[in-house]
């Protein structure tokens, strides 16, 4: 399964003749293809199973300290406009007997990420998907992003920053919710 590349190519040419372009010049006649190709990657999302990602690589674990992975890049389209948003994002969970690959946590958000998406529903899956997955005693998740339907139309606020949360479980909790935020807040030393 795949998205309809020759629907898209006929929109992207439709969008150049609503705004009054020649699709015929020279710099346009491969535009239509390479707007397909370009929703093909932004929209795979679509076609990849997040829990199925989280689920290559679980492992049995006596491990139950806080793992958090920092600074996740992600771009994503909001879906009122399709334009871009994008920004980082955190994820913390506290393991119960069992962990993830770490670099699944990236994977997944990617394909939550390559959908049309709101943020705060990108948040909220990324948290879901782990808590059912993975089992853990919590989990929690905050995503930093600038949305282009603010910054190049619009209100047009330029450099705002939206951020948006999801706990689950023990990280409702308020000294665990604490620690998981002086983490992500912590400067990173970047040279080990
Ligand atoms: N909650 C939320 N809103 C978003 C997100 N991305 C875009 N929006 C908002 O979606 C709203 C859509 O509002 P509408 O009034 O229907 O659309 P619009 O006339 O284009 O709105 P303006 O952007 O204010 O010009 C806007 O307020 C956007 O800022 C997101 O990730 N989360
Ligand atoms: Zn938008």
């Amino acid at each position: 399964m795949s998205v309809d590349l020759e629907k898209l190519e006929l929109a992207a040419k439709m969008i150049l003749e609503a705004i009054g372009e020649d699709v015929d010049r020279d710099g346009l006649v491969k535009t239509p293809r390479r707007v397909a190709k370009s929703f093909e990657y932004i929209c795979s999302g679509y076609f990849k199973d997040p829990k199925e990602v989280l689920n290559d690589a679980l492992f049995e674990s006596t491990n139950n300290e806080m793992v958090v992975v920092r600074n996740i890049e992600f771009y994503s389209m909001c879906e009122h406009h399709i334009l871009p948003f994008f920004g980082r994002v955190h994820v913390a969970y506290i393991p119960d007997k069992k962990v993830v690959g770490l670099s699944k946590i990236p994977r997944m958000v990617n394909v939550f990420a390559r959908r049309l998406q709101i943020q705060e529903q990108l948040t909220e899956q990324i948290a879901d998907a782990i808590m059912e997955v993975v089992q853990p005693k919590g989990v929690g998740v905050v995503i930093h992003a600038r949305h282009m339907c603010m910054e190049m139309r619009g209100v047009e606020t330029k450099h705002s920053y939206t951020s948006s949360s999801a706990l689950r479980g023990i990280f409702l909790e308020e000294k665990t919710r604490e620690e998981f935020f002086n983490i992500i807040n912590a400067p990173i030393q970047t040279h080990f």
